[in-house]
Parts: structure tokens; sequence; C-alpha cells
């Protein structure tokens, strides 16, 4: 198992990485969750792999479990479902001092930290991610919320959890396109942070879409240990944090265009990391076209899209972007790659420039 922590004073908490540490999850929130009843908002698909085994183990360290379940799709990631788990919550006597366990994708994460931030002003709450995109990314940092119709995660709240178990074994009952799509994310890292981890990544795509419990691990544990880092740096993205948004401007537009249906997050990211890279060669950043290559050979390695859908409308997706929470006065702001390794956040690029990319 490794253990990554993120340092936030007295609200710092671990990350367990390994795999079987499903088994484990009973006696670690018992270490790190207050309180009698444990509220687990899970879904549909994830409790019929395995509720039973989790909910055994949970009451078997003596919690009392109130077992909820949301529909699954980011389609449900909306205020309609967190409302329905508010009555769950108060049907089933959750108090100020019990907690909150997220088990699932990031979906399930981003609404279950909801709650927890939100229900009687904010209860602790822990994660246990079974997706690959929740283990790198969406369980570690305290962003939690949900989507507007019309914007990508419109409302929401920072809210840490205390403790994160990552179990690579629950990886493997994953479809492969979201292997692919926690993947898009895992790039992002090697992208804005680390070009050692992008090149070893060149190196054991294969040992990673193959699922070998050992690269796994080492991926997981690499982009939360960046990941951590930079949330460490600064926890409510009044700077630096905006970098793990590489990619997001063009993703969150297109999720939100397409209804949440079409493209899964990652997918979306993958594209956007693409239009980015070509938007900082426009811009003259530095990033070269033998590094834009390595990355779009890299995303159709692992077998992500790459390019926008044929017939989309430059325009109406640029209404979809000013929407996005980093537009500052109107203006749009782009986390633009200088080479990989290092990443720049850029504001106001010119619309023109813009929409010559994206009708590229
Ligand atoms: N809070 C953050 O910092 C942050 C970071 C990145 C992404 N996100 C959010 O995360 C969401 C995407 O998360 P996701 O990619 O995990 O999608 P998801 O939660 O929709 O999960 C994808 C699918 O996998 C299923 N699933 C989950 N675990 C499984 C398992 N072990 N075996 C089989 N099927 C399983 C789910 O039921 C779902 O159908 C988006 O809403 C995105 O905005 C949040
Ligand atoms: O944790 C962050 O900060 C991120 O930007 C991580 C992103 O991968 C993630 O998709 C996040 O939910 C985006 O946040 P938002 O503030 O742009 O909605
Ligand atoms: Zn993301």
């Amino acid at each position: 198992m490794k253990t990554v922590r993120v340092e936030l004073g007295n609200r710092s908490y671990p990350i367990y990485v390994g795999e079987g540490l499903l088994v484990r999850v009973g006696e670690l929130t018992r270490q790190h969750l207050p309180g009698r009843r444990l509220m687990v908002i899970s879904n549909s698909t994830v409790t019929g792999l395995y509720g039973e085994f989790l909910k055994r183990n949970l009451e078997a360290a003596g919690w009392k479990v109130l077992w909820a379940e949301m529909l699954d799709g980011e389609e449900h990631k909306n205020l309609a479902t967190v409302s329905r788990l508010y009555d769950l919550a108060v049907e089933g006597g959750l108090e100020r001092g019990d907690a909150i366990l997220a088990f699932g994708g990031g979906v399930v994460g981003d609404v279950a930290g909801f709650v927890a931030a939100t229900f009687m002003r904010g209860i602790a709450w822990g994660q246990v991610p079974t997706t690959l995109l929740a283990q790198v990314d969406a369980s570690v940092g305290g962003k939690v919320g949900v989507n507007h119709p019309k914007g990508k995660n419109l409302i929401g709240a920072f809210h840490q959890p205390r403790l994160v178990v990552a179990d690579v074994a629950t990886l493997r009952s994953l479809p492969r396109r979201e292997i692919a799509s926690g993947m898009a994310e895992v790039v992002k890292y090697g992208v804005i942070r680390s070009a050692s981890f992008f090149a070893w990544l060149e190196e054991n795509v294969e040992e990673l879409l193959s699922l070998v419990p050992e690269a796994l691990t080492h991926a997981v544990a690499t982009s939360c240990r960046i990941k951590a880092e930079v949330v460490a740096a600064d926890e409510r993205e009044s700077g630096l944090r905006a970098i793990l948004n590489f990619g997001h401007t063009v993703g969150h537009a297109l999720e939100a265009m397409t209804d949440y249906t079409r493209f899964t997050h990652g997918e979306a990211v993958a594209i956007g990391m693409v239009v980015a890279s070509r938007l900082a060669r426009h811009l003259g950043l530095g990033f070269t076209a033998e590094e834009e290559e390595r990355l779009v050979n890299l995303l159709e390695a692992i077998g992500l899209p790459t390019s926008l859908p044929p017939g989309t409308d430059p325009r109406e997706l640029l209404l979809f972007m000013q929407r996005d929470k980093k537009v500052k006065e109107g203006k749009l702001t782009f986390v633009l790659p200088r080479r990989i390794g290092e990443v720049e956040v850029v504001r106001e690029v010119p619309q023109e420039i813009l929409l010559e990319v994206l009708s590229a």
C-alpha cells in the first residue's frame, strides 16, 4: 500500500492506494471518521458489484450503515439528486456528528461531497473511489458539487474529505471506456507538472490498459501526489490550482453542450487538451509540434478522442465556455502548455485565434 498525504494543516488527510484495500475500509473509516452512523452514498452499478461486501465490512467495524443509492450517470449529477439524498439523510436520522462515505466514481464523489458540505452546514466525509478517474483526481482536493444544465459544476463548495481509500482491484470491473477516460486526467498530470511521468506513461501505456496492479498503483499514487502538492499550495484556486483545469475549458463546454450524455468527462478533457495545445502553438508559447504529436499519440494509444466531433459549431461552444468558472470580467482563461511538464495560465486569449483553432 502507498500513502500520499494532502497537507492542509489540521485538515490534512491520507490517500491510501493499493490492491485489495476494500477489506480495510471498515477499520480505516473508524480511524478517520467520527460518529456512529455512516451514510454510504453510491449508485446502483457500484452497489450491485461491491455493495454487500462493503456493507458487511463496515458493520463488522461497528458502523450503523445507512445505504443510499443515486441513479447512475453524469446527467444525474444535479440538485434533484442532492435533494433526494437530503431526504434519506433526514429519514435515516443522520446527525451532525456522523459521517458520509462516497463509494463510486467521480459523479458519486462530487454529489456525496456536496451533501456532506451542506447537510447540517457540513459534516465529515470520506471517499472510496472506484473508477480510475475518481482515484487519480475526483476523490482528492475537496471540490464538490453538481452541474447546471447550462454549465458544468456551477453549483458547489470546497469540503475536504477526511480520508481516501483507492483499491485498484475495483478497477477490474470497470468498462474499458472508463479506464481510458480516467487515463485522460493521468496524462494531464504529466503535461502540467512532470515530463518524467509523461515519459513513463508513454513507456507503460500497455501495462496500464491491461490493469497490471503495480503499474496502476504507481500511476494512481503519482497522480495523487501531484494533485496533493497543488492543492496544498492553493486549496481554493486563487492561482496555481487552475493548472488542474488544463483541457477543461473546452472539455466542460463540450460536456454541457451535449447534455452530459455524449462524452465521458475524460474524453471531453482529452479533446480539450489537444485544443489547448494547438492554441499554445498559435500563441507561440514554446510548445512544439513534436510535443503536440507526443500528446496526441499517447491519447490515441489510450483510445481517447483527440478532435472535436464533426459539425461542432465553434460559436456555440464559445457560448458554453463563457460560463466557465475561470472567466474574469467576461474574458476567457486558458491553461496552456509551454512544454511537456509545464503549463501557463493565460488570460485574455483573443477570440479570433480561439475561433480559428476551434474551426480547424
Ligand atoms: N471533484 C473533482 O476534483 C473532480 C475531478 C475530476 C472529475 N470530477 C468529476 O467526476 C465525474 C466523472 O467521474 P467518473 O469518470 O468516475 O464517472 P462516473 O462516476 O460516472 O463513473 C463512470 C461509470 O463507471 C461506473 N463504475 C464506477 N465504479 C465502477 C467499477 N469499479 N466497476 C464498474 N463500473 C463502475 C459508474 O457507475 C459509471 O457508470 C465528472 O462529473 C467530473 O466532473 C471531479
Ligand atoms: O481539482 C481541481 O481543481 C480540478 O480542476 C480537477 C479537474 O479535473 C476536475 O474536473 C474539477 O472538477 C474541475 O473543477 P472546476 O472548478 O473547473 O469545475
Ligand atoms: Zn477533470
